[in-house]
């Protein structure tokens, strides 16, 4: 399917965004870890969120999800099935990377699996350390997937350990937490700056005896007491999806005459950095109602345009938005001057290379742009149109899209359904605001 993005149109009113992606993969996996049954509403129904719906019900774990209200019913986590097949991730990274802690408690053999796109992944940030606490896993030659776990005895637990991660990373600190539910010991992560701690809020409302704290210089540290009890079953409705609300925040700041508001936007500092960023650009964003959901911050946010000035992203804040890389250029190439990312080498891990891919996107719409080791340089103000493609990412797809409604001829991307892995009504939301896209095959 190609997305055909008109510039001009301004955005106006109010709109819900969908459930939070990170938090309802954690979710649905740590309703399947616990005994009985959870319910969880405003569950977000995307294209990753259903392959880790569909890898639990290969262990055993029976669910129904209708309207974003999902119900798991779980024997718990000692009594999942062995898969009769490869666990298929999809694109997903979350999915992978956090079945892989959860099936290293469990202790049962699986081979998890995803596509080629998955597979170029790095997995040997979670392999090495799985393997010190005796996890018997293996990946593909390279480092990736298909990762294969074999059977462990009942009787002989994981050990606990601490381990430092060199990146921080959300995924493979939940990853070895999870891994950490059957081991002798606690098990530590530091990680040098603090990345989302949705694992740790909803372990911590299950009941698990979890302590974080933020260590001198910034890093981050937090560690797990393995539970002897089952986890209880889950009970909670998911906050709107910060990372969807980027996009909106990015249009409704560059397209004129713009005022957009977005309620029930989740708002963990560890995940709002594009928030802080577009502010100093000189965006005009109100937060009010804030509350809390689910063990969440969360509140309503109301964007209108204004006039940007260019951004420099580095350092720590690289952490708190390295999903919103793409949603800040489509920003930075309507803002005045160069807008610089460095320290975000990370970037290339993701579900595209997102440097090396934005900057070839941008330029086929006719902006400037630089590719540097860590980070890139966008220069604002360019006429931009043309056909681009998003590199199987549903993110850069999103993007791409954002930065046409504010562009000079139409913008047309290619192969776009790839933005249904994370916010599947996206174009009915743009639509609803007043944007000129329109979808043909
Ligand atoms: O834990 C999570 O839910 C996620 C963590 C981040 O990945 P890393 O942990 O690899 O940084 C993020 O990019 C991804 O979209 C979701
Ligand atoms: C990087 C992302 O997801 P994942 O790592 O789960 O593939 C993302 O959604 O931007």
């Amino acid at each position: 399917m190609n997305l055909i993005v008109s510039p001009g149109a301004p955005l106006r009113g109010e709109v819900r965004i969908p459930g939070d992606k990170s938090i309802s993969h954690r979710a649905a996996l740590f309703a399947a870890l616990a005994e009985g049954e959870s319910l969880i509403e405003n569950f977000l129904d995307s294209g990753v969120t259903r392959a880790m719906l569909n890898a639990l019900t290969a262990l055993g774990v029976t669910w129904r999800l209708e309207d974003e209200c999902l119900e798991v019913r779980s024997p718990g986590w000692r009594r999942w099935k062995i898969p009769a097949e490869p666990l298929f991730c999809g694109n997903s990274a979350t999915t992978l990377r956090l079945l892989a802690g959860a099936l290293a408690a469990a202790g049962i053999p699986a081979v998890l699996d995803g596509t080629p796109g998955l597979r170029r992944r790095p997995m040997e940030r979670i392999v090495d350390p799985l393997r010190a606490m005796g996890v018997p896993i293996t990946a593909a030659e390279g480092g990736g997937a298909p990762l294969t776990l074999q059977a462990r005895p009942a009787e002989s637990p994981l050990r606990g350990m601490s381990h430092t991660l060199a990146v921080a990373s959300a995924q493979v600190k939940t990853c070895l937490l999870l891994a950490g539910l059957a081991a002798d010991a606690p098990v530590e992560v530091v990680e040098p700056t603090l990345s989302r701690d949705h694992t740790e809020r909803m372990l911590k409302g299950m009941g698990v005896a979890l302590e974080d704290a933020r260590l001198p210089g910034g890093a981050a540290w937090v560690r797990l007491h393995p539970p002897q009890q089952p986890l209880p079953p889950l009970r909670g409705s998911i906050p709107g999806d910060f990372s969807a609300a980027a996009f909106l925040l990015a249009a409704a700041s560059i397209v004129p005459g713009s005022d957009v508001l977005i309620r029930g936007v989740g708002l963990n500092p560890t995940r709002t950095g594009l928030l802080e960023t577009l502010r100093e650009m000189g965006a005009r964003i109100e937060i009010t109602h804030r509350r809390e959901v689910f063990g969440e911050p969360v509140g309503d946010v109301r964007v209108q345009a204004s006039a940007l000035r260019a951004g420099r992203v580095q350092g720590e804040r690289v952490v708190a938005m390295i999903d919103e890389f793409p949603a800040f250029a489509a920003a930075a190439l309507h803002a005045e001057g160069i807008s610089t990312v460095r320290d975000a080498q990370e970037l290339r891990y993701k579900e595209s290379d997102r440097i090396a891919a934005l900057v070839q996107e941008v330029r086929r719409l006719g902006g400037i742009a630089e590719e540097h080791p860590d980070g890139f340089d966008l220069s604002g103000g360019a006429a931009l149109g043309g056909t681009v493609h998003p590199h199987g990412d549903h993110r850069l797809a999103m993007a791409l899209a954002v930065a046409g409604l504010a562009g000079v001829k139409s913008v047309i991307i290619e192969q776009a359904e790839i933005m249904a892995e994370s916010f599947p009504d996206f174009v009915a939301t743009l639509q609803a605001l007043g944007a000129q896209v329109k979808v043909t095959p």
